[in-house]
């Protein structure tokens, strides 16, 4: 498994860091298999695999539980976890039970919080203190959504772009591992990358970040119904997936399935004892 220290040399060295989302015990396992570098139990969970309408509506039992099954299916990959909305902005208090909560029950690596915000500075500070790595996640924050009026690119004027870059250096001062930067400008991604230490990681950020983050679903188009545009779609798995359902659908109405290698027999003499039908 990867540790923060060596995330950090991954920078130095000028190797890419791997990221993808996983919400669920087979996906992390096979992420796990491809030998990617980190997981993110992202909230996007609440959109890609429960249906709701955005990530405000993802709570604290949603995280944990997908979590854990996660840290379940990749126990030898580095887990980050997305605190969920408001789960860190009631009281300082709350904030460090959430995040211990979140810790403890799902035996994840490091937490991911949104945003740059005093109070936000304050709790990466103490979470560093308390042993919990902290991921930032800057540029389009989705539980901001209703503030942002949308999913669109952040840090596109001159008030908002110096904005970044300064949260950015507040991020790591105050103790963070590393920034996702999510829908800014790349040669802005790449001015924040340059004037860090920690890495940063990008979706939709250009390829000057040091390392990339995906959603599960998108890149393998596994159920979605709308994929922004950063994403590369590597693969078509739901028309692979609802293919396969037809066949099967067609195969039982058909009577085609299932065939004896699919049917356990019972000894002749049994069956004809019990006078069974053929
Ligand atoms: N499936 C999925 N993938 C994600 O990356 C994702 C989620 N869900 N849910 C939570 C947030 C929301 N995200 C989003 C959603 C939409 C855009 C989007 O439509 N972006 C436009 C840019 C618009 C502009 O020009 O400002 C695009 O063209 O990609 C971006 C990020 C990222 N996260
Ligand atoms: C898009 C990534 C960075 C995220 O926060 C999520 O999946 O929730
Ligand atoms: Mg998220």
């Amino acid at each position: 498994m990867k540790s923060t220290i060596q995330l950090k040399e991954m920078k130095k060295n000028n190797e890419k860091i791997t990221m993808v989302t996983a919400y669920d015990f087979p996906s992390a396992k096979i992420v796990e298999e491809a030998e990617m570098d980190m997981i993110l139990v992202g909230d996007s969970l609440g959109m890609v695999v429960l249906g709701y309408s955005s990530t405000v509506e993802v709570t604290m039992e949603d995280m944990i539980h997908h979590a854990k099954a996660v840290t379940r299916g990749a126990p030898n990959t580095f887990v980050v976890v997305d605190m969920p909305f408001m789960s860190y902005h009631i009281s300082m208090e709350q904030a460090m039970v959430n995040a211990q909560r979140l810790m403890q029950k799902t035996n994840a690596q490091a937490l991911k919080l949104e945003g740059a915000s005093p109070d936000v500075l304050q709790l990466v500070k103490k979470l560093t203190d308390a042993g919990v790595p902290v991921i930032g996640h800057l540029g389009l924050t989705p539980q901001s959504v209703h503030v942002l009026g949308g999913y669109r690119v952040q840090g596109k004027d001159k008030a908002t772009a110096l904005k970044l870059i300064d949260d950015a250096k507040k991020l790591e001062q105050n103790g963070a591992i590393s920034i996702v930067l999510e829908c800014v400008p790349d040669r802005l991604a790449k001015h924040i990358t340059k004037s860090l230490s920690i890495p940063t990681i990008g979706i939709g950020a250009g390829k000057d970040c040091d390392g990339q983050v995906l959603v599960f679903h998108d890149l393998l188009q596994y159920g979605v119904s709308y994929t922004p545009s950063f994403v590369e779609k590597y693969a078509q798995t739901g028309d692979l997936i609802k293919e396969a359902l037809k066949t099967y659908n067609n195969e039982v109405r058909t009577q085609q399935f299932p065939t004896e290698s699919h049917t356990f027999l019972m000894e002749e003499s049994l069956a004809k004892e019990l006078q069974l039908e053929e």
